[in-house]
């Protein structure tokens, strides 16, 4: 069964915006704390003919790892993200997605992810994101989403 998020992520984000026209096409849903999704990816994307930039693999993972935050509940940003490539990112396929929290120790959530076409591991990852309070983004002077307020609260130095 699928569960609505609590909080929605930032409309401009490269990898899943809506109001975003370059977004990479990321599309989630959550089930419980693990996050499903997809991603079909074209030739604005190719490393080679035919194929997916790794940069836009990696970039996919960091949305795609990111994600978890929300079902977590706690706000954060990535300290350091490892992509292992494992098999060929064809494009025009469509992409399935999976993301999950392994870990957490104090502030440091310890994600990880998986990439696969049909039954191949395309790529896996692991990344380790840092707790953070919502007023570490309030530097950029630009708003913050609405549903972001009071995200964290409860979890800040749990
Ligand atoms: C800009 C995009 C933001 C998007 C995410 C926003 C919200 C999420 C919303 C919805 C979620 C949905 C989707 C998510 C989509 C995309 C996700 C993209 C995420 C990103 O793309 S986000 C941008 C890139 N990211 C940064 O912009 C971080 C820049 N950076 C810093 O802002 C600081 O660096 C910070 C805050 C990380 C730490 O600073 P700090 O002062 O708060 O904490 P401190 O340094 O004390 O570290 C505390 C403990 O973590 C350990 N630790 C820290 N860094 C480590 C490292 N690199 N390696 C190993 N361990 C590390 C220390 O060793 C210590 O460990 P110990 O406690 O054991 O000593």
């Amino acid at each position: 069964m699928h569960s609505a998020p609590a909080r929605t992520h930032d409309p401009m984000c490269m990898g899943c915006g809506h109001a975003n026209p370059g977004n990479l096409g990321v599309r989630v849903w959550f089930e419980g704390q693990r996050v499903h999704g997809e991603v079909l990816l074209d030739e604005r994307h190719s490393g080679a003919p035919g194929y997916a930039h790794g940069g836009a693999i990696a970039a996919i993972m960091d949305d795609l790892l990111g994600q978890v935050l929300i079902p977590l509940d706690r706000p954060g940003v990535t300290a350091t993200i490892t992509v292992d490539f494992r098999g060929p990112a064809l494009l025009g396929r469509t992409l399935s997605l999976e993301s999950w929290c392994e870990k957490i120790d104090g502030r440091k959530l310890h994600m990880r992810g998986e990439i696969r076409d049909g039954d191949t591991l395309v790529a896996e990852a692991r990344a380790l994101f840092i707790h953070v309070d919502v007023s570490h983004w309030e530097a950029s002077g630009q708003p913050l989403p609405e549903s972001w307020q009071g995200w964290g609260g409860e979890a800040q130095n749990a």
